[in-house]
């Protein structure tokens, strides 16, 4: 099966290696700087007990070079969407779906907004993985794994055609080593994963620490549970069925993480490069002003955090 995959990132690196090794034919689309490490060497892939170097069918930075596939893999983040989507639109055939892995509940619409009705996938994925330089991708922990909607972002029915695809891709992901799924409440997924970024990124970057410090520590504690209420009140005010069972899930799974953990969406701003703060407190505060509820909470980690932004570090 023909996949094409957008982002040669910690995502997207990962993904277009292990779907081309287990017989997917994929084709990477790329940022100029990725692309004679990946057209020259292939993608390095190193994890914890093994390390493998796979080259893409086809690896390219122009849009005009790109063949259409049944399916794309968007894997850019939230802030370079819009960059990313000429090279959506140009490697998708007509009757083909895309697959969004972003953190947050705003790309699939974005990428709706742009493209039309009826293509977009939602879906998200639970991996650490990251860049060690262009070209080789670290993935660390567990087997990654990768919830998508069965059909594709405002179509009521499944039209078979699609939902056979989607079918196909979860298929092609398992075979590639990926716990890989397609349901029909893909929107309260996003918004349990949404519940659980956004308190992993906002408050820890606000504490400036690592998750075992402000989780384990009384006064922050109460921020942890005032973040995941507060993004609930949102996802409930929209008609998202999130459940007290989903937000003691998420609270577990906080719990359970690993104490040095940090959010991609924090170590950005410590290193005082573009982060994802629009799309994940920002986007609370928006959604929330929608609905009129109140999230003082991630209303405050929004403006502290922009200063920071704004000044270059945390
Ligand atoms: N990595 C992880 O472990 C996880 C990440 N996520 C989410 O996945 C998304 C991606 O994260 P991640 O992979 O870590 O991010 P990265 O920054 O590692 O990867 C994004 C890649 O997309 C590339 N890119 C940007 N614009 C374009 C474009 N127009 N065309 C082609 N490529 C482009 C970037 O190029 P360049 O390098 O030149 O900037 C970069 O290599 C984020 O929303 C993140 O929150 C979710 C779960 C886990
Ligand atoms: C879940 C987690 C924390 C894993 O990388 C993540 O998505 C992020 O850092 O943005």
């Amino acid at each position: 099966m023909q996949i094409t995959v957008i982002g040669a990132g910690g995502l997207g690196a990962y993904y277009a290696a292990v779907l081309q090794r287990s017989g997917s034919s994929v084709q990477l689309f790329v940022t100029p700087r990725h692309l004679a490490p990946i057209r020259d060497h292939g993608i390095k892939l190193t994890t914890d007990s093994d390390e493998a170097s796979v080259s893409p069918a086809a690896v390219t930075d122009q849009v005009r070079d790109l063949a259409q596939t049944p399916i794309v893999i968007n894997t850019v983040k939230t802030y370079q969407l819009d960059s990313s989507i000429a090279a959506t639109r140009a490697s998708l055939l007509p009757d083909g779906i895309v697959l969004t892995l972003q953190n947050g509940v705003t790309s699939p619409g974005r990428l709706r907004a742009a493209l039309g009705d009826n293509l977009v996938v939602p879906g998200l994925t639970g991996i650490v993985s990251a860049i060690e330089s262009p070209g080789h991708v670290r993935q660390r922990g567990p087997q990654p794994f990768i919830t998508m909607g069965d059909r594709p972002l405002g179509e009521a029915g499944a039209s078979s055609q699609k939902s056979r695809i989607i079918q196909e891709l979860v298929q092609r992901l398992k075979e590639a080593g990926v716990a890989a799924d397609a349901t029909g409440d893909i929107t309260r997924e996003l918004w349990k994963k949404f519940m659980l970024i956004c308190t992993m990124s906002g408050v820890g970057t606000l504490c400036n620490a690592q998750l075992g410090e402000w989780r384990d520590f009384g006064p922050t504690r109460e921020l942890l549970l005032q973040s995941v209420r507060e993004v609930r009140a949102v996802a409930n005010a929209h008609g998202i069925m999130v459940t007290d069972g989903d937000e003691r899930q998420i609270i577990g799974q906080l719990d359970r993480a690993a104490a040095a953990a940090t959010a991609s969406m924090q170590r950005d701003l410590m290193a005082g490069h573009t982060s994802e703060l629009s799309e994940q407190s920002g986007a609370v505060v928006r959604l929330a002003a929608e609905v009129g509820v109140a999230v003082p909470l991630h209303t405050t980690i929004t403006r502290v955090l922009s200063l920071h932004a704004h000044r270059g570090h945390v």
